[in-house]
């Protein structure tokens, strides 16, 4: 008998952030052949026209991958709208440029795929099943996780509806409505933070041949200490511009020549590409986003409810992990739910033992991106452990995986991508002590 699933994937779309890992979610368990109800707060993506310049992207690595293959969705993503990004492509501060790859050694690379459509395929796909129902403009008014009911008002009748689950599972993002409902419950942890960066997206347009300005097949990246952009290609031969500063920058430049100045002396190679007035607009358009890390356990009470996604982990972005991490959520639990069978007390009880520890130390490494991200790629000392992380691959594959390798291309569990960079750090530490020592010797032996 299957049970019915209550699917929460409210779309705030938090500065255009839409989540789609409701989306996947209600996939894995309609393959499992259960009935699922799956909400959203917002209109059906695909009615709304495609909204120019909106068009936000992600950086797709192995894990997002990984759990898209799980549904049959990897190939189409990859190789019929993924745009693959080989390297980092550094833009100085004189407009000169020079490529970092990813992986030298096997070539592996990253995807820019845009938001919308990757929320198209997966609610197409989700028409494939006909255990799956879909809700749009329901927004979750009421919520009472132990006996697992939910009442929403659909935002364009007015009405109010009363729904009972087996299951609810709340996909529904950084600021979560069920999240906060588990708040109420004993021994849940949870803390917040916002950092002192906002973000603002511009637009780099196709050129006028409608091809690209830039090369394609790069992570644009203008790292300028406090401040950074990158831009990742779209489809459509356009870039999605990501502007990274302290708010109190932002609020500094209230002109349009404080604007060009401000562009003239840290980003002037992006101004032709932009175009002034494109610039000027865009930027005075909207106002910088926030961002905001959220971390939380457990993730579940009894057997009623579960949060995934950025509901029980939103991470800054200076990983490119937060989707892949979300869409990891998916492939973990199905894999619970194969294990214990569609129990459910078991299969929730496991995710938040199990997952917590993986999803604070993604947390914690893009913090430490953010935090290092003043000089991540410029500092000598950040080029020179690149260049020894890259040796040790290549003499040692197997055994020395790069933190950033083992985060982003493979499905090794993220708080053991980090025990491996402490004991990385603990080998390169003696090796150095070991040269000194030598030199060291050398030196008072030579002096005799
Ligand atoms: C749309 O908004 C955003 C915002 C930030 C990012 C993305 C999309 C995609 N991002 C990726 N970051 C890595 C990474 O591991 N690191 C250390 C990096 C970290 C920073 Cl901040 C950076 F600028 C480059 C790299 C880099 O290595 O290229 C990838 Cl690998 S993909 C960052």
């Amino acid at each position: 008998e299957a049970e019915t699933e209550d699917f929460f994937t409210e779309q705030n779309v938090i500065d255009g952030f839409v989540f789609q890992v409701g989306s996947l979610e209600a996939l894995y368990l309609a393959q499992r052949g259960h009935r699922v109800s799956l909400y959203e707060y917002r209109e059906d993506i695909r009615k709304t026209p495609q909204v120019r310049g909106r068009s936000i992207n992600l950086a797709l690595s192995v894990r997002g991958r990984q759990a898209l293959k799980g549904v049959g969705l990897e190939d189409q993503m990859i190789h019929e709208h993924g745009i693959p990004m080989r390297a980092r492509m550094i833009h100085r501060l004189d407009g000169s440029t020079y490529s970092m790859p990813y992986d030298a050694r096997t070539n592996q690379c990253i995807y820019s795929v845009g938001r919308n459509y990757l929320n198209g395929l997966l609610l197409k796909e989700s028409e494939k099943y006909d255990n799956v129902q879909k809700f749009f403009n329901y927004k979750l008014i009421q919520t009472n996780l132990k006996n697992g009911s939910l009442t929403f008002t659909n935002t364009a009748t007015k009405e109010t509806v009363e729904v009972n689950a087996d299951l609810i599972i709340g996909a529904d993002g950084a600021f979560s409505a069920v999240r906060k409902e588990m708040m109420k419950q004993p021994l849940f942890n949870f803390s917040q933070e916002y950092i002192e960066h906002g973000y603002l997206e511009l637009c780099i347009p196709p050129g006028s041949d409608d091809g690209f300005q830039m090369p394609p097949n790069y992570l644009h990246i203008w790292p300028r200490g406090q401040f950074m952009m990158i831009a990742l290609p779209n489809q459509d031969c356009s870039w999605t511009v990501t502007l990274f500063m302290p708010f109190k920058n932002f609020k500094n430049i209230n002109s349009e020549e404080v604007l060009i100045d401000f562009f003239e002396k840290y980003f002037p190679d992006s101004i032709p590409l932009i175009g002034k007035k494109k610039l000027i607009e865009d930027f005075f358009a909207g106002s910088p986003s926030p961002l905001v890390t959220v971390k939380c356990r457990p993730y579940h009470v009894k057997d009623k409810a579960l949060i995934i996604g950025d509901a029980a982990h939103a991470v800054v972005p200076f990983y490119g992990q937060g989707m892949n991490a979300g869409f990891e959520d998916c492939t973990l639990l199905d894999e619970l739910f194969k294990k214990h069978n569609d129990h459910l007390a078991s299969i929730l009880e496991e995710f938040s033992t199990t997952r917590w520890r993986d999803t604070f130390a993604i947390s914690d490494l893009a913090m430490y991106n953010y935090i290092e991200m003043r000089d991540l790629v410029n500092r000598p000392s950040y080029k020179l452990r690149k260049a020894l992380d890259d040796f040790l691959f290549w003499l040692m594959p197997d055994t020395w995986v790069p933190l950033y390798n083992s985060v982003t291309f493979t499905s090794m569990p993220y708080s053991q991508c980090v025990k491996n960079r402490t004991w990385q750090n603990k080998v390169l530490a003696m090796v150095i002590l070991f040269v000194c020592l030598l030199v060291f010797l050398f030196l008072i032996y030579t002096r005799k």
